[in-house]
């Protein structure tokens, strides 16, 4: 049977055709050999090649069977590169510590970077993606709950704007590199007891919702400041500051991020 038509193939699907961008992506997240790196939607390896070069070991996952077929044959001979026919969404993430590099769908971004920020116990130690811009300055903002535990747990870095132009088909939207890296250990328990507090009256002033006013001060916090301007770090350090009394307790986690 001849192969499906290109346009018919790929549809909805927007390929990055810039290879200098698909080496920066992959320059900003550091990776060493043995490292284990996820790709998300490798489709036909654009970026998939850059990892390959890295010599960490490289999970590429695509749902397209057809795409999964053309990059086996493309990277055979690169033992570190495993080609995986299977959806972003139940693919089981690694239980040992991982990367991601990607450029995911854009219907996808949110459900996937819940995935991988929102549990307690993710393994993941950094990301460098590709997202669609305004998705990209949205969660380096964060103004719910859940996007500011992401924040708080992890740094999210705007690296650059990525012109529609760097894609075949271009997309209407341009996109944004986005690196993702884990903050030094927060503790869970006590952030999420301060977030989901304080979220619940985010316009609230620091003081009123958080009181500890020259904690707050301390950990660079305007007690004035409504709770949502609070910057994802000072959460983290508060955090941190209010744990090192043991004799608090802090309850559990909602079991839908354990
Ligand atoms: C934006 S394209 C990126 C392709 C390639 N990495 C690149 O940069 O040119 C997203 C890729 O994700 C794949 N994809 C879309 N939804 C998926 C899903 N639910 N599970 C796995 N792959 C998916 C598409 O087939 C496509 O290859």
């Amino acid at each position: 049977m001849p192969p499906a038509p290109r346009a018919e193939r790929s549809g909805g699907v927007h390929f990055l055709a810039a290879p200098r961008i698909a080496a920066r992506l992959v320059r900003s997240c550091p990776l060493h050999p043995g490292d284990l790196v996820v790709e998300f939607g490798a489709g036909q390896g654009a970026i998939t090649t850059h990892l390959a070069e890295t010599n960490a070991h490289v999970l590429a996952v695509e749902r397209d069977p057809e795409f999964v077929r053309k990059l086996r044959s493309r990277l055979a001979d690169r033992g570190n590169v495993r080609v995986i026919q299977a959806d972003i969404m139940s693919f089981p993430l690694p239980r040992k510590h991982f990367s991601v590099v990607a450029s995911i769908p854009y219907a996808l971004s949110t459900a996937l970077l819940r995935r991988l920020l929102s549990p307690q116990r993710t393994r993941l130690r950094q990301a460098a993606l590709i997202v669609e811009w305004g998705f990209a300055k949205r969660v380096i903002a964060p103004r719910h709950l859940e996007q500011a535990w992401w924040a708080a747990r992890f740094e999210l870095e705007l690296v650059s704007r990525i012109s529609a132009n760097c894609f075949s088909p271009p997309p209407r939207v341009d996109s944004a590199h986005l690196v993702i890296r884990r903050r030094q250990a927060v503790p869970d328990r006590a952030l999420w007891t301060l977030l989901s507090t304080a979220y619940r009256t985010p316009s609230q002033p620091a003081r009123k919702v958080l009181g500890h006013p020259k904690l707050l001060h301390s950990t660079g916090i305007d007690p004035a400041a409504p709770v949502a301007k609070i910057r994802p770090a000072a959460w983290a350090e508060l955090a941190r500051h209010l744990a090192r009394d043991r004799s608090r307790y802090w309850p559990p986690l909602p079991p839908r991020f354990r």
